[in-house]
């Protein structure tokens, strides 16, 4: 499931960030990736142990551990911390899929990479290309989002970004491992759930045994 969440950070947040990351030091995207990603990978990431990269990523992570919406869309078990990166100047990244498993930072074990996450950083008026493409069985999809706005989608997609012509495009991107990791009862779960926000209040009898409804699948499906 491919879904846009609106306004992850405030107008304030995302200035402040973009502030922080215009006057920071970067490092060449390709140190992140094998050799694979590396031929294809034309950008720029804050490097991994910079304070910088620690003190964003945190003011991302509380953002969306107060967003009902990402967590309705992807039942977040673990998250790897955001990193961030960089296009200008022709800068892109072509077709590629993400590693299935990564490590956690501190030794504290590791993720299967069930979701992709971008956090758009830059207004989409200030830069010429940047679309992130994802592609599916239902074909390519285009992403280019206000600053603030996140964009998720199955880490199990193809999906690259198209050369940045002019401007900048910054933006936060990391990966979910979700309690549940089969995209199809995600979203079944996420509509589900959905209903059931809009019916509240119309018959809470129907509402009670949806809930349970929506417990008891989770409750078949999830892994922890
Ligand atoms: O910049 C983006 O929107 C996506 C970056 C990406 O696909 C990656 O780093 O694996
Ligand atoms: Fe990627």
């Amino acid at each position: 499931m491919l879904l846009h969440i609106p306004d992850v950070l405030s107008p304030a947040q995302v200035t402040r960030m973009r502030d922080a990351l215009n006057a920071a030091d970067w490092t060449d995207g390709r140190e992140t990736v094998g050799a694979q990603g590396a031929r294809v990978k034309r950008n720029q990431q804050l490097p991994d142990g910079s304070p910088l990269r620690r003190e964003l990523g945190e003011v991302v992570s509380s953002a969306l551990a107060k967003h009902p919406l990402y967590h309705a869309a992807t039942l977040p078990l673990r998250m790897l911390p955001p990193r961030f990166n960089r296009y200008r100047g022709g800068g892109h990244y072509g077709f590629h899929v993400d590693g299935a498993v990564m490590a956690l930072p501190a030794e504290a074990g590791q993720l299967r990479g069930d979701i992709s996450c971008t956090l758009f950083l830059s207004e989409p008026d200030t830069y010429d290309g940047g679309e992130l493409i994802v592609s599916d069985t239902y074909g390519e999809h285009e992403v280019k989002l206000p600053a603030g706005d996140l964009i998720v989608y199955p880490s199990s997609s193809l999906h690259r970004v198209q050369a940045v012509s002019r401007g900048t495009r910054l933006a936060a991107f990391f990966w979910v491992q979700s309690l549940i990791r089969d995209d199809g009862q995600r979203r079944l779960l996420f509509e589900l759930d959905t209903s059931i926000q809009r019916l509240t209040g119309a018959d809470p009898d129907a509402v009670l045994q949806l809930t349970g409804v929506y417990h008891n699948l989770l409750r078949r499906w999830a892994e922890t």
